[in-house]
């Protein structure tokens, strides 16, 4: 069900061939994304209408949720599933608002300054998806942020559901209300991230667009990237877990399958020194497969070549193994966790111990599951409050902090043969500039 390599005696110098990325990469999926963004690009709402048809078996007449539609769904929403949404909001709320920058002005010189204003983007478009599973946890992890960054023009957006009358899941919609968001979409995948980008008769562009997908969802992030701002690639899901001989091999079974049950191409990699507890896993693997509602997508996931027990000679060998791979989950389950996952330098969010499982992450630790996967960890953010900020630097400096840099800027000027920008310093002043 899932392979072993055993890298004790000898871990290789390049771990990427160690661990393999889903067969079907970013990469790859992009030629298949490029005319549907150029479609989208060029006939608008026709096209996002023609690509929901074809992807999504669903005839739009609108692409617009209307806005009685969204808050009907909440007046219907399961008491018990609003309670938990609105925990899991308000834990959001407290580790995001806790994310918010203060303006800094920095006096330089006397008389000369630099503020750094801090100012949200305008306008985003946040995607919620909807293909194998629903994500109503995803409408929170995209709308908190974003909230209290100041955004001020949301706009959400979900694959449209046959047996939904081609609207988005109900749960979906309802947490777009409860969260005061009236602008929905019933769209989906390459073709949703077109739309905020290119804009539609029906939605105007957005600035930026963020949130989870699948590989196509992260294929149109990247091919559209600079047309329009993105998060990271917050691609198909991926679980790395760390642990030693004193982990429990029921708890690290359960969070592979955890996380492999949202996609046949997730990732579930399991990094030890103890063949003990590799053999324990691989023996609790199948058992508690057998007993998981989408047994054969998680089997699919485990068997794939993206995932995989990983036997090193000891901890040290262990934390190089994960740290090449960066995760988009990293578990600790050792002896000090706490001590090692201070150590990690590259993952999306590092779970420490045996109580802090991905799921509790997923839905209510208060961090946020919008995390960078395919190995964008080592170089990009989970979505966070700073994602819709920019800092502008505002300069303010008086004629006498000028004076005080103007030899200065002229010499650089001329050693980079640009004496116009000199220029502009001496003709501010009626003595010579020094150079
Ligand atoms: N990294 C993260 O932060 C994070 C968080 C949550 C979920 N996820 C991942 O999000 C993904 C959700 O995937 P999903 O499929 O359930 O929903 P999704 O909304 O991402 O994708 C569904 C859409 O994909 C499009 N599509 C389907 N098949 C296609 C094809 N052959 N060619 C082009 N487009 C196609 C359809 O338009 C459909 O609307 C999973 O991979 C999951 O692991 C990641
Ligand atoms: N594990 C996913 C992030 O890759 C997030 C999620 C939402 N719902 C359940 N899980
Ligand atoms: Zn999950």
């Amino acid at each position: 069900m899932i392979s072993r390599t055993d890298l004790r005696g000898a871990l290789p110098e390049d771990l990427r061939h160690v661990l393999p990325r889903a067969e079907l990469d970013v990469e790859a999926a992009l030629e298949k994304v490029r005319p549907i963004c150029e479609d989208v690009h060029h006939r608008g709402v026709e096209a996002v209408r023609e690509l929901t048809a074809r992807f999504d078996g669903v005839e739009l007449e609108s692409t617009r949720v209307p806005v009685e539609t969204v808050t009907r769904a909440l007046e219907e929403l399961d008491p018990r599933i609003r309670a938990a949404l609105e925990e899991s909001i308000r834990r959001a709320r407290l580790v995001h608002r806790d994310q918010r920058r203060t303006d800094v002005t920095t006096q330089v010189v006397p008389g000369g300054t630099v503020t750094e204003r801090w100012v949200p983007v305008e306008r985003v478009g946040l995607y919620v998806p909807g293909g194998r599973a629903v994500y109503p946890s995803s409408v929170v992890m995209n709308v908190v942020p974003a909230q209290e960054a100041g955004v001020s023009s949301l706009a959400v957006t979900s694959p449209a559901q046959k047996e939904f009358g081609g609207l988005p899941h109900p749960t979906i919609l309802a947490a777009c209300a409860l969260l005061g968001v009236d602008e929905v979409y019933a769209v989906g995948g390459a073709q949703a991230v077109a739309m905020f980008a290119y804009g539609t008769e029906e939605c105007p562009p957005a600035t930026m667009v963020t949130g989870p997908g699948n590989i196509w969802v992260a294929a149109a992030k990247r091919l559209l990237k600079g047309r329009i701002g993105i998060d990271s690639e917050a691609g198909p899901t991926e679980i790395a877990i760390l642990a030693d001989s004193t982990a429990d091999p029921v708890h690290v079974a359960a969070d592979l399958i955890s996380q492999a049950e949202h996609d046949t191409i997730a990732a579930a990699v399991l990094v030890t020194d103890s063949a003990e507890l590799a053999e324990a896993v691989e023996r609790e693997l199948p058992r508690q497969v057998a007993a998981t509602k989408h047994g054969e997508r998680v089997t699919e996931a485990l068997s794939g070549r993206q995932s995989g027990i990983i036997l090193v000679d000891d901890m040290e060998a262990g934390l190089r193994v994960v740290d090449a791979y960066a995760a988009e989950h990293l578990e600790i389950h050792t002896a000090d966790a706490p001590a090692l996952a201070a150590r990690v330098r590259n993952a999306g969010a590092i779970f420490v111990g045996a109580y802090a499982p991905v799921s509790l992450g997923d839905y209510l630790a208060g961090s946020n599951h919008v995390l960078p996967t395919g190995g964008c960890a080592c170089h990009s953010s989970g979505l966070s409050v700073q994602t819709f900020l920019r800092g502008i630097h505002v300069v303010d400096y008086t004629r006498e902090a000028l004076a005080g840099a103007a030899a200065h800027v002229c010499v650089l000027a001329d050693a980079e043969d640009l004496p116009a920008h000199g220029a502009a310093i001496r003709a501010r002043f009626d003595w010579e500039v020094p150079s």
